[in-house]
């Protein structure tokens, strides 16, 4: 089972290469989940504004480049349930509270970054922490975030190949991952830790253009 995050810059751009290779673990009867961002929100306010993105610009262009490719996905939304992730402090962010729903072989699925509470509501959720708690519970052997950069950048904006806890710890503490990129290490050495076996982190699932955590490979 494979999970694929991409995020809300890269689904602008979906390379062909990545519909082919979606096509072809399909064929395979591989399970995929594809977890999807929208880019750059925060609070309370700009809810309905991500809302209105998601539902009108973000889906219908996600849905037309998978159509294109012959991909047909199904919402994972049903069984797919958010908590309030720290009130007051975070306004309207959620964090994913359980996934009761089963999926099936061969088949792909589609979440984005707003998720139900049990009381309906709809919650901003980051994505990577999405693609994180769908890899955990569904134990995916693979974990891919494809997002606007070849990779993580090195202090001379080189592309780590290779990429150790310790490293990335010592890159985070100089300030030289920032920002989105210290979320995706975050969420990324998570999935590690829960046993998903190969995560990587790119703009496309390439060798060259990613990033490998951990010793494998
Ligand atoms: N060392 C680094 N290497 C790569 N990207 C970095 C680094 N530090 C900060 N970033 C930023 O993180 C961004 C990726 O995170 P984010 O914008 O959240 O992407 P996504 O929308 O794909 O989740 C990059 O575009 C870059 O601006
Ligand atoms: C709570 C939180 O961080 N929500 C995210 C949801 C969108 C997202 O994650 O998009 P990317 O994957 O493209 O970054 C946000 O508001 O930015």
């Amino acid at each position: 089972m494979k999970v694929v995050k991409i995020g809300g810059n890269a689904l602008k751009n979906i390379d062909i290469n990545v519909l082919k290779q979606l096509q072809t673990w399909l064929a395979e009867d591989e399970t995929v989940v594809l977890v999807h961002g929208a880019g750059p929100m925060v609070d309370d306010a700009t809810l309905k504004v991500m809302v209105n993105v998601v539902q009108t610009q973000v889906w219908p262009m996600l849905h037309h480049v998978l159509g294109q490719a012959h991909l047909s996905p199904t919402l994972l939304t049903d069984g797919v349930v958010a908590r309030i992730k720290d009130a007051g402090k975070f306004g309207v962010v959620g964090e994913i509270d359980s996934i009761t729903t089963t999926l099936m072989a061969g088949r792909l699925y589609v979440i984005g970054p707003l998720v139900s509470s049990s009381q309906g509501e709809l919650l901003n959720v980051n994505a990577d922490e999405i693609a994180l708690a769908v890899a955990r519970h569904f134990k995916a052997d693979t974990l891919y975030f494809l997002t606007d950069v070849a990779g993580v950048l090195d202090q001379n904006q080189q592309v780590m190949t290779e990429l150790s806890p310790t490293v990335a710890a010592t890159l985070m503490s100089q300030e030289v991952v920032t920002g989105g990129m210290f979320i995706k290490l975050q969420a990324a050495f998570m999935a590690m830790q829960v046993g998903v076996q190969k995560i990587q982190m790119g703009r496309d699932f390439q060798v060259g253009a990613k990033l490998v955590l951990g010793d494998q490979e």
